[in-house]
């Protein structure tokens, strides 16, 4: 399609979706201005227990309400694109339906698999080839999963999907991913970009089952008829969650950004690929073209919030002072790799307050983030110049006002939280609206004000608070 360029895009409506961990939300977005024009929001059921895993079908029922609230923007859309939750392997029959439901990201039983792979090729190996070092979240292992546990639904398997390639293909029967999801799900070579048939033919899954990997820019296709988003609108290929929130802030190398959400992220844009052998940093490709380091943990606001509730306190209820050290790992950690470890609580005092115990779950959710940061924005290098700018705050948390006090608080840095409280969706938006006009992402974020939003300066930063959780940790480990 000819770029017809800013102009052109005044008044005409794309829709960007965020299909995350806990819901969806769709945003109309005006493509000139980027005013949201309608939002709807849809949750997701979560198993809980020792797995976690959704039904596909629920992603898509969810897209449907969502898309039921945004009234007539929803048939008058010209584009659509889809941000998803990374990692998730969908499994589905011939019809395109899932065999079983998805594995998803937080979903620690891929554990043995992963460590398995890792030490069948080594962690330097996987580093320079892959760009990261696959954990229990990485696609791949919950492949080996499913077919050391479930090899009748592994042998079934007709295509092999991502969260948002699943709804991409939903909405125009396209069998696409992009290079942003796909670095996530350990197969995709990042040094060549390309599928890794090595791989691959060592963990049975033929190439002939997964998506193609469409390249920034490209299309999926359009949307299909019957359908409440008008057939024939265009589908970007959507990409990752973080991709999508990192093009849709209109990241540039040196600013970092902190997502507090089912999953807490730390992440920068960087003009080199990522290899850390020691997989605190992943090495996940960025949607424009770009490499996106970033490091994740498995337990960030639903933690927090679950602390809150079985202390009987409102999520803000926090006090400072004392000399606990929470590390609040109830669904195992990712972010150090601690897949079987469990929340640990050390320090208590006959004075320690409830609140005092909430704060601490607070700073033990965001320590291995504030952690991993300089090691995010190291992968530049010499070029990042930013390091002092001040940190972008999104994702749910960012709401929060002891959120955000935390993170001044530990990292001591100036920290920005953009007005714009959907990030994600608004990503997927900029896709769509890349895709109509034919502008650059970058120039669409930038018209939009995005980022925009109050930067509230550094507080001194408590060394005290970060030396107690660091002398926890080992005992996490135990
Ligand atoms: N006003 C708020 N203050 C603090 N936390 C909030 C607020 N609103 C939402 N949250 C948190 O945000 C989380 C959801 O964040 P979100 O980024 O939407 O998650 P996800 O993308 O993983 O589905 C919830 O778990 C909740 O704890
Ligand atoms: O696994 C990762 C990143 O590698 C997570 O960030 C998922 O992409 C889920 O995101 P949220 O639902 O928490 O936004």
């Amino acid at each position: 399609m000819a770029a017809q360029g800013a102009g052109s895009a005044g008044g005409r409506v794309v829709l960007g979706v965020d299909s995350s961990t806990q819901s969806t939300k769709v945003l109309a977005v005006d493509a000139g201005t980027g005013e949201v024009l309608a939002r709807g929001q849809a949750p997701h059921t979560v198993s809980t227990g020792a797995g976690r895993e959704t039904d596909p079908e629920v992603w898509w029922d969810a897209l449907l309400a969502a898309l039921a609230q945004i009234g007539p923007y929803a048939a008058r859309a010209e584009a659509i694109a889809v941000g998803g939750q990374q990692h998730g392997l969908v499994v589905l029959d011939a019809a395109g339906k899932a065999l079983r439901p998805a594995l998803l990201w937080n979903d620690t039983r891929s554990a043995p698999q992963a460590a398995a792979l890792v030490e069948r090729h080594g962690a330097q190996w996987w580093a320079e080839r892959f760009g990261s070092v696959p954990g229990a979240s990485f696609t791949v292992a919950k492949w080996a999963w499913l077919r050391e546990n479930e090899p009748e639904a592994a042998a079934a398997a007709r295509a092999v999907r991502l969260p948002h390639d699943f709804l991409t293909e939903r909405l125009s029967g396209a069998a696409v991913t992009d290079r942003g999801d796909v670095s996530g799900t350990g197969w995709w070579a990042s040094d060549r970009e390309e599928y890794d048939e090595e791989l691959l033919a060592g963990v049975g899954l033929d190439p002939a089952l997964l998506p193609a990997v469409l390249g920034p820019g490209q299309r999926a296709g359009e949307v299909r008829g019957g359908l409440p988003v008008r057939a024939g609108a265009l589908v970007g290929a959507g990409t990752g969650d973080n991709a999508a929130a990192a093009l849709g802030l209109g990241l540039t190398p040196g600013r970092a950004v902190l997502s507090l959400g089912t999953s807490g992220t730390v992440y920068s844009v960087s003009r080199r690929r990522p290899a850390d052998a020691t997989g605190t940093v992943a090495g996940f490709a960025a949607a424009d073209g770009g490499w996106l380091p970033l490091a994740c943990t498995l337990n960030c606001t639903l933690a927090v919030d679950k602390v809150a509730a079985l202390l009987g306190r409102d999520r803000e209820d926090v006090e400072d002072g004392g000399s606990v050290a929470f590390l609040p790992f109830l669904d195992g950690e990712r972010t150090p790799n601690l897949p079987y470890a469990s929340g640990l609580l050390t320090g208590l005092r006959h004075e320690t307050t409830a609140g005092q115990v909430l704060q601490g779950a607070y700073d033990g959710a965001v320590y291995a983030l504030l952690a991993a940061l300089d090691q995010v924005l190291a992968v530049d290098g010499a070029q990042a110049t930013g390091s002092a700018e001040p940190l972008l705050l999104i994702g749910g948390g960012a709401r929060g006002a002891a959120w955000l006090r935390t993170v001044r608080r530990l990292s001591g840095r100036d920290v920005q939280v953009p007005r714009a409280a959907e990030l994600v969706a608004l990503g997927a938006a900029v896709q769509a609206a890349s895709l109509l006009t034919g502008e650059p992402a970058a120039e669409i974020a930038s018209r939009w004000g995005t980022a925009d939003g109050p930067v509230h300066p550094a507080l001194p930063r408590d060394d005290a608070a970060l030396a107690r959780l660091a002398a926890a940790l080992p005992l996490a480990s135990a």
